[in-house]
């Protein structure tokens, strides 16, 4: 069996949101949580690896990545993307250009493609910008970003910036011809010294002509889109397919099929560490439906083994209705965020709640807690590590993005079931949606079955 493709992720969510859109596109796939859990026998055609790497220290995150890389190698995989966010998430020191170049280095190449846009959830690439929905991303909420703040939208300012090489654009115009005129644009790209091109990409069909037009490349670079369109040019799916039927996993034992897919029955808890747009809007919704609290921040840094007792016997004493599972939050309004910052420092502050969610949720598992609905990247990332999960079975789709995924165990009993939210990924119903999906109660009332609604969707801009 041929792996296809390896996937290096830079954080948890991420690594979902990839894994659920190759499933979607029919590829057999598995999600590990570490380099290190990589079977010997592994029977997929691609593997996605989440690693945590995306605000370290960049020397950490070129380390890791090469290490997933490698494994990568091993298991045979043809092609590897390098995946970060599709708001381009970065330190004005990296980690995209310098993990882009350290992967070029380890792979014997020169040149990628840079394609963070996902069209489905209002990322896309003009003229060599990204947007979110209607906005440039350095004028969206990611401006407001506690880790990595985004200040310029414009990539190949962004890519040179970072990397050791130069960027050129590959405008709409070239890509609405399809992947010949695409091939072509690239070659020549590289033909004048580019290490990098970056492709205009405005919509599903664009996906598909860059994804086609990249089936020689050894490395490409972006968000969980590029992974479609390449596994869509893989598996020759169209994107009609890909939106109207599950894929058939039924060979596959790291793939379950969305209309198998079962939960456990244990308690859930909601745990939200972003503090995007998308999320406070989720969070407020929550409240008013479920038990809430928000983290007392000063607590968590001063008397974090009290506040943890306490916060875990309070999710378990609230944990009454199959449907309104209690929710953790952090998440708060920019000018509440800077105000915590000022007072702990931004890093040490982002530190100390990822940690605390992290050892909360471990708690929460030893207490019979088995279903985690988690916001944020960072925040899954710390959260799944507390939990020791090596990898994940990936299910059903919550909203574009966001599946629900089954801790892998060997021990069917210890099986946790969990569903890792990108910050502004959902709709702003989605803990309810996701907490009744889990329930057992069907999602079919709410609006578009999990999809983002376009109405929704015109509102949140
Ligand atoms: N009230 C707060 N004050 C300061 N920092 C906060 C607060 N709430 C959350 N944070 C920190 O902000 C960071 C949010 O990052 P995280 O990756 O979890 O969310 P996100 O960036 O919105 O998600 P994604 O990366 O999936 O888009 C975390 O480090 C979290 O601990
Ligand atoms: O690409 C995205 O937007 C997400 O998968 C993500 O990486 C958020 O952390």
């Amino acid at each position: 069996m041929t792996l296809r493709i390896g996937v290096i992720a830079d954080d948890f969510t991420g690594a979902t949101d990839i894994a659920g859109f190759l499933v979607s596109a029919g590829l057999r796939t598995a999600q590990l949580n570490s380099p290190k859990h990589a079977p010997e026998n592994l029977d997929a055609d691609a593997v996605v690896i989440s690693l945590k790497t995306r605000s370290i220290p960049a020397q950490e995150a070129i380390e890791q990545s090469l290490g997933a890389c490698r494994v990568l190698r091993q298991l045979g995989a043809e092609q590897i993307i390098f995946k970060y966010c599709s708001t381009f998430d970065s330190t004005a020191a990296g980690n995209i250009g310098p993990v882009t170049d350290a992967l070029l280095e380890e792979l014997g190449e020169d040149f990628t493609v840079v394609v963070p846009a996902l069209p489905v959830n209002g990322r896309t690439v003009y003229q060599s910008n990204l947007f979110v929905h209607h906005q440039p991303l350095h004028e969206s909420g990611m401006k407001d970003h506690p880790v990595t703040p985004m200040t310029d939208s414009n990539l190949l300012r962004l890519m040179e910036a970072q990397g050791s090489g130069t960027a050129a654009p590959v405008p709409f115009a070239i890509v609405e011809q399809g992947p010949d005129a695409v091939r072509e644009a690239l070659d020549q790209a590289r033909a004048e010294g580019a290490r990098y091109a970056v492709l205009d990409t405005l919509n599903h069909d664009h996906l598909d002509t860059i994804g086609q037009a990249t089936t020689g490349l050894r490395l490409l670079t972006g968000g969980s889109g590029i992974g479609a369109g390449l596994a869509r040019a893989l598996t020759g799916q169209s994107v009609q397919q890909d939106q109207a039927e599950a894929p058939d996993p039924a060979d596959h034992d790291a793939v379950s099929p969305a209309e198998d897919w079962s939960f456990t029955s244990g308690a859930a808890v909601v745990i939200s560490g972003s503090a995007s747009q998308m999320t406070n809007r989720q969070v407020q919704a929550y409240s008013a439906h479920a038990p809430h609290t928000a983290l007392d921040i000063p607590r968590v840094i001063d008397d974090a083994a009290g506040y943890l007792a306490e916060l875990s016997s309070w999710v378990l004493d609230n944990s009454t209705s199959d449907d309104a599972a209690p929710m953790v939050y952090a998440t708060a309004a920019p000018e509440a965020v800077r105000q915590w910052q000022q007072s702990y420092g931004a890093e040490r502050l982002s530190a100390a709640i990822e940690d605390f969610f992290g050892q909360l949720a471990a708690r929460l598992r030893s207490e019979g807690v088995t279903r985690f609905i988690v916001a944020g990247g960072e925040t899954s990332g710390a959260v799944t590590q507390a939990l020791g999960v090596d990898g994940f079975e990936v299910g059903p789709q919550i909203a574009p993005g966001v599946p629900w995924t089954r801790s892998l165990e060997s021990d069917p009993q210890r099986r946790i079931d969990l569903t890792l939210k990108s910050g502004n990924f959902g709709d702003p119903d989605f803990f309810r949606t996701a907490v009744q999906m889990s329930a057992g109660q069907s999602n079919n009332d709410q609006p578009n079955n999990g999809q983002p609604d376009a109405a929704q969707q015109e509102e949140d801009r």
